[in-house]
């Protein structure tokens, strides 16, 4: 489903992302954990074809992110940045607007306002207009038009970054109600009880670079630290003091 071979990302002269290989499922939530400025968003854009790679390669639902990147766009439901919601169109209104830039039928749009309304509990929001949404009912209207066009591929950048408790609640809801084997999530973060409550596994980023990938307990067991935020914290502190020492280890 989703395949990253050495993938590398450079801003001018600074490297962003330095050889990332992964691989995830359909049916995982699969997660990244950094910290601000690791690279999670430029991973997840350089994905979601927004920014393009400077070296290596990786395919989203069988689609090069190059070569195909029109059929990674149609695979892919993307919340990244900010809302971007017209005050004036209500939640249904939204997602009819969204569900054109696809090109699905007038009856496709319907059956999935109609689905999308069942797993999301979207109820009122259909019928209100953004301008009066609490943050939350804004996420959620945010997270149904990534979803739109049923793409078998969700990626949330720091998704619940900025959200009031209540707000934020919703969202982690939402994905455990979006969690299927139908579809891969991947969900960036930099808050650890995030990654354990929602998480099937995560990569920990830092300074570009994949750090670890495997379950929580996995993670947590290899570091010989009690907690996922101690295990974060031990890789990184390895990353920083020991570069030498990691590499060697790496190729020996
Ligand atoms: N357009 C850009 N030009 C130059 N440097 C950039 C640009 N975008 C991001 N960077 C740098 O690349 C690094 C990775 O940034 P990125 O936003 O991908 O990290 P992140 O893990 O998503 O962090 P955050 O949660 O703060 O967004 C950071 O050092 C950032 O300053």
């Amino acid at each position: 489903m989703l395949k990253i071979n050495q993938l590398g990302k450079t801003y001018g002269d600074f490297q962003a992302l330095k050889s990332v290989t992964l691989e995830a499922s359909s049916g995982e939530v699969f997660g990244l954990l950094g910290a601000n400025g690791a690279g999670k968003t430029t991973l997840l854009r350089t994905l979601a074809t927004l920014l393009s790679p400077t070296s290596g390669s990786a395919s989203v639902n069988g689609f090069d992110i190059v070569r195909q990147a029109q059929q990674v766009r149609a695979s892919i439901g993307l919340v990244s940045g900010g809302m971007g919601l017209h005050d004036r169109l209500t939640g249904r209104e939204t997602l009819k607007y969204f569900a054109s830039l696809y090109g699905l039928s007038a009856g496709r749009t319907e059956e999935r306002i109609e689905t999308l309304n069942q797993q999301l509990d979207l109820k009122d929001l259909l019928d209100i207009r953004a301008g009066g949404f609490s943050t939350g009912m804004k996420q959620k209207i945010v997270v149904a038009r990534a979803l739109v066009h049923d793409p078998p591929v969700l990626l949330l950048d720091e998704a619940a970054s900025g959200l009031d408790v209540l707000a934020r609640r919703t969202l982690l809801d939402l994905v455990t109600a979006l969690h299927s084997q139908e579809r891969l999530i991947v969900y960036s973060t930099h808050v650890m009880s995030e990654v354990e409550e929602l998480c099937d596994r995560v990569a920990v980023i830092s300074g570009g670079e994949v750090l670890k990938v495997g379950t929580v307990n996995e993670l947590v067991q290899d570091s010989g630290e009690s907690n996922l935020e101690r295990a974060f914290f031990r890789l990184l502190s390895e990353q920083k003091l020991l570069p030498a020492q990691k590499k060697g280890v790496v190729r020996g």
